[in-house]
């Protein structure tokens, strides 16, 4: 496999998912994506520990499932599949980061992490709220981990030659608490061949509540467009079946 270049993996993989979170030259069809990703966020953390009357609740379950019946009949396998404008699909790969479950603004899933990036440091802005409490008032775990995988995943494009996660390692120092700002930094330090060294801290104020350590593995483009025909096969086996 010959080295990509730096530069180029750079404005193709790793300025996109900053571009992504501008609200600058959407299409209608993103901007109105967005709002409904954001509507369903607040909906969704908002209905976590609700306080509505008991009586009204099948209420609320009948307008849900109404409102559901409006997306049912489009509801993608995929978001490569469902998302035109995505990039897979040959449009801006920003959209592709849309929806992203970590930062992207268009799926209700995501906290979401806004990332910027400087010169040698990637830094995550994300606030997490009540849907992704595991101890008591913090953030589970694992949602910790999955910030890590971002934000060095984004770190990692910096080696110019970025690929997949194939190792994560965590400390937790202290609880990482809810409903509060915090600042997820991550760094490329080093590669060796295809592996890709990095590491990270999660702060709250001047706390430093978790590090991690990233090792990414360089990877032939290709793979993905394999993983993408390797998914579509198995879709169709599975319709096959249902069929
Ligand atoms: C167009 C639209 C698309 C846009 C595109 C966007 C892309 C940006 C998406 C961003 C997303 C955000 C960032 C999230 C990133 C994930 O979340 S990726 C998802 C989670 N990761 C995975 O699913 C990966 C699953 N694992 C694998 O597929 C394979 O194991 C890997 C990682 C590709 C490596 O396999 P391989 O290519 O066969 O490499 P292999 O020869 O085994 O290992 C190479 C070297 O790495 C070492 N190594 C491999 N695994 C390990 C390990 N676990 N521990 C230690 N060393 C290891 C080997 O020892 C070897 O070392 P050397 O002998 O060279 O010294």
């Amino acid at each position: 496999m010959s080295d990509p270049d730096p530069q180029q993996s750079m404005e193709a993989l790793a300025s996109p998912r900053v571009r992504a979170q501008l609200d600058e030259d959407l299409s209608p069809r993103r901007l109105a994506l967005r709002r409904i990703a954001a509507a369903n966020r607040l909906l969704i953390e908002d209905m976590v520990g609700t306080q509505v009357d008991p009586g009204d609740l099948d209420a609320v379950a009948d307008e849900l499932e109404a409102l559901g019946e409006r997306f049912r009949h489009d509801r993608p396998r995929s978001t490569y599949e469902g998302m035109a404008e995505a990039a897979m699909a040959g449009g801006a790969i920003e959209a592709f980061f849309d929806h992203s479950p970590l930062i992207g603004l268009a799926n209700p899933l995501a906290p979401p992490i806004r990332i910027e990036m400087g010169e040698e440091l990637v830094t995550g802005r994300v606030t997490f709220g009540a849907v992704y409490e595991g101890p008591p008032g913090c953030v589970h775990g694992g949602f910790v981990a999955a910030a890590f995988d971002e934000v060095l995943g984004t770190a990692q494009t910096y080696s110019g030659a970025p690929g997949m996660t194939a190792r994560l390692k965590v400390d937790y120092r202290s609880p990482t608490p809810l409903h509060v700002p915090l600042v997820i930094e991550g760094r490329f330090t080093r590669r060796e061949g295809r592996k890709i060294f990095t590491e990270g801290r999660i702060l709250d104020g001047d706390t430093v509540t978790a590090e991690a350590e990233g090792l990414f593995v360089t990877i032939d483009p290709t793979k993905f467009r394999e993983l993408a025909e390797g998914f579509d096969r198995r879709i169709a086996g599975d319709q096959a079946d249902d069929a």
